[in-house]
């Protein structure tokens, strides 16, 4: 037992022969093999890979503390502020090869099973505890990837509404047996649902008034009456010049349909407590850790796509221009402020009630609020930039066909030939104009909550008495 490499991820995932639909119908035969899954499923396998890169595994993973095999970084709980360098480096490893488009790299959810293990005690009840310690051991020791669900369906969110109990939408636990809790209906929005080896599912929003939602559990996902229904791939072909980022970081989204699940008691976190499922989110490290791993990524996306602007720039030669100068210098200055959020959090950690070191949720919370904004700008900014060269985008065949030498001549740019001019465009093409970028910037808008709900819960803990009480002593100032 040890941490995984590509092949044996890829040959679970395969084994599990998950119960999974796309246009109409059931996969079958190997899910790496479908052209919805091939390219994501080996990106997420050459991330595997780099854990067995001498190069990369001291930064992608440590020992054991009996020191017999080795455990991806992400699953570290940190003790100290150095253990959350070694975090965020390793973090930046992996979405350095995804240039940042991967928000499911298994870091994101590691993340997710270390911090509600480090914090097990606040589930309440003694079994629960001791499920979540032992399940955070299942998934070191295996090195398990997972995906979520942690919101209901958007069937009507009115404060008001509540749901029919008798014709369940939103999957609810219908039965308590010897076996376990059987759960019916359905939940969203699990990414990478069907390509990972298990589900996980944490409670949010009715839970607050009705404990058949308050419930916390991972179960494989191949147990019997779990489907994932996908959207429709945005992986139109495997060529790497024509879909750059499509072909190869393509993750797909999937709707999960629990039909009389058993959920074995050994894999309840949580059932039948509202009151810790309210407190969940708030009273865990599950927030900080989860920021600190997406601001990790963020830093690397932001980074990626100023080097696709600049080298648009150069391409067509228009850095003279102040208004190209003006939007570059935007970008610097988000990329410069995510950094500072990013250090700032390390450089302000301290240790939790549960004894781990938590990075400082304020500047993460500042990165959490400014990113899903500031993103779709980026976007912008890049067809203000990239204009009719995003659209005089040829394909390979093209260039290879016989008009290929004259599109190589005539859509030259001022740095680089025709052929080499469209490879970048289709680049930022694919960034900002395809189904994926579409995709990619709805995911940056939401992927972490709803953005207005986001500022909600910066206004409401992000404590200003100090500041008050300052201008309160200003105001009495006589001289
Ligand atoms: C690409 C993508 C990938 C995702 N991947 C995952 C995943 O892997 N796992 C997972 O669990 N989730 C995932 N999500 C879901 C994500 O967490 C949600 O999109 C997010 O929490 C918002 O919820 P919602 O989509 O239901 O929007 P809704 O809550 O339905 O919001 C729709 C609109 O109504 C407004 N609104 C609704 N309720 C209120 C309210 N109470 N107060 C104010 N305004 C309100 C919102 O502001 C918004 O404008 C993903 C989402 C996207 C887009």
């Amino acid at each position: 037992m040890s941490c995984i490499d590509g092949k044996t991820y890829v040959e679970r995932i395969n084994q599990l022969n998950n119960d999974v639909w796309i246009n109409g119908a059931k996969i079958t035969g190997h899910l790496s093999e479908h052209p919805a899954f091939n390219g994501v499923m080996k990106s997420q396998a050459k991330l595997y890979d780099m854990q067995h890169d001498p190069d990369y595994q001291e930064i992608l993973t440590y020992q054991s503390l009996n020191r017999s095999y080795r455990i991806g970084m992400s699953y570290l709980e940190p003790k100290t502020k150095e253990d959350l360098v070694k975090r965020r480096k390793a973090f930046q490893v992996w979405a350095r090869q995804s240039v940042g488009m991967m928000g499911r790299s298994p870091d994101y959810m590691n993340t997710v099973v270390m911090t509600f293990a480090a914090c097990a005690e606040l589930f309440g009840d003694k079994q629960c505890t001791e499920n979540m310690r032992n399940f955070y051991t299942y998934c070191t020791q295996h090195d398990i990837s997972l995906t979520h669900t942690f919101i209901q369906p958007q069937v009507n969110r009115s404060a008001l509404y509540f749901e029919n109990e008798s014709d369940a939408i939103a999957a609810r636990v219908i039965e308590e047996n010897k076996d376990g809790l059987v759960i019916h209906g359905a939940r969203l929005l699990a990414t990478q649902g069907g390509m990972t080896d298990e589900l996980l599912v944490f409670p949010t929003g009715a839970f607050h008034f009705d404990s058949a939602y308050a419930y916390a559990f991972s179960i494989p996902s191949n147990t019997t009456g779990l489907k994932f229904s996908c959207r429709e791939s945005f992986h139109v072909d495997e060529s790497g010049y024509d879909h750059p980022l499509s072909s190869r970081f393509e993750e797909v989204d999937t709707v999960v349909f629990f039909d009389h699940v058993t959920v074995p008691w050994d894999r309840v976190f949580l059932h039948n407590n509202t009151d810790v499922a309210s407190r969940l989110y708030t009273d865990s490290g599950f927030m900080p850790h989860q920021i600190h791993q997406v601001t990790s990524r963020n830093v690397i996306k932001t980074e990626f796509i100023l080097g696709v602007l600049q080298s648009m720039i150069d391409a067509i030669n228009i850095g003279e221009y102040q208004h190209i100068q003006e939007k570059i210098s935007e970008v610097i200055v988000t990329l410069e402020t995510l950094k500072a959020l990013l250090i700032a959090s390390e450089v302000h950690a301290s240790l939790d009630q549960w004894g781990t070191m938590t990075p400082d949720r304020k500047p993460l919370f500042a990165a959490m609020n400014l990113f899903p904004r500031i993103y779709p700008r980026f976007i912008e900014i890049m067809q203000l930039i990239g204009a009719s060269g995003l659209v005089s985008i040829p394909s390979d065949k093209d260039f290879q066909s016989h008009i290929g030498k004259e599109l190589k001549h005539y859509l030259q740019s001022a740095d680089r030939d025709g052929y080499e001019k469209v490879k970048l465009f289709r680049l930022a093409w694919d960034l900002s104009m395809s189904a994926f970028a579409g995709r990619q910037t709805l995911y940056e808008r939401f992927f972490f909550g709803d953005p207005v709900r986001l500022a909600s819960g910066l206004y409401r803990d992000y404590d200003r008495t100090e500041y008050v009480n300052w201008v309160k002593e200003f105001l009495k100032r006589k001289e």
